[in-house]
């Protein structure tokens, strides 16, 4: 058996439910969410995949995907690329015909993730309590078909956003500039009219799972 079909990766959950977040927000897509972050947002909803999991064959998780059948499969966590073994199960999805997605917290390096993947690459911003781990040299990777996201906690968050905007030409670089209220603790509104009145080129999100299934399991 070669390395690549023995490797294996921890699991927290995979399931099927629609996108809510991103570019493709609302289309049906399949979760793998890989156990594991070695950062801790203040904000963070996926807490319970800090630890735990479930040891899984890289064969298995393409097998638990496939039988969904997905146009879209989006691969968080945790933090997914901690685990060194996200590298192959990305490429893997690709290779089965997928439209792949990535969250990731923006603390690790992206230059080896597949490049037919959709990177969604977080900011961290200083309300998030992580903004010491931003890897800012992933910027000059991303391209048309990558995402950058800011998850905003207050209006200082929304100042610091904008300026980084502007400081690496984030709208003309990457495919999507998302900004996004942490949950329950910016005004959702608040943060619209900000965007109105400034006229800024990203897109607005809300996390619409949330206000579908109030953040259930599994969904
Ligand atoms: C749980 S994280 C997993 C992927 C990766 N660790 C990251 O931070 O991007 C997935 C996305 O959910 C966002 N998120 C987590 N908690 C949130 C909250 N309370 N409100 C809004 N977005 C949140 C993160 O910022 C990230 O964009
Ligand atoms: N429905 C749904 N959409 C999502 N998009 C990104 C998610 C995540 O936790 O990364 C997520 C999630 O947890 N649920
Ligand atoms: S990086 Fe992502 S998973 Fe890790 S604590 Fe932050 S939001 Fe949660
Ligand atoms: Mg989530």
């Amino acid at each position: 058996m070669t390395t690549e079909l023995s490797s294996t990766l921890r699991i927290t959950e995979i399931f099927h439910s629609l996108q809510g977040e991103s570019r493709t927000i609302g289309l049906p897509t399949v979760f793998v969410r890989l156990t594991g972050c070695p950062l801790r947002c203040q904000y963070c909803d996926s807490a319970y995949a800090f630890n735990g999991g479930e040891s899984m064959p890289l064969e298995h998780i393409l097998q638990q995907v496939g039988a969904y059948r997905p146009r879209y499969v989006c691969v968080t966590g945790g933090e997914p690329l901690a685990q060194p073994g996200c590298l192959r199960l990305l490429r893997q999805l690709c290779d089965a015909g997928y439209q792949v997605s990535l969250e990731t917290s923006g603390a690790m390096d992206v230059s080896a993730v597949d490049p037919r993947v959709s990177r969604v690459v977080d900011l961290k911003t200083p309300g998030s309590a992580e903004v010491g781990r931003n890897l800012y040299s992933n910027i000059a990777l991303l391209g048309p078909q990558d995402q950058v996201k800011f998850v905003l906690c207050n209006r200082a968050d929304y100042d610091w956003a904008r300026f980084k905007l502007d400081e690496y030409g984030l709208a003309e670089q990457v495919g999507e500039v998302l900004f996004s209220p942490s949950h329950a603790e910016l005004d959702a509104r608040e943060l619209a009219d900000w965007i109105v009145a400034d006229n800024l080129p990203v897109r607005f999100q809300l996390q619409l799972h949330k206000y579908l299934w109030n953040d259930q399991p599994g969904h």
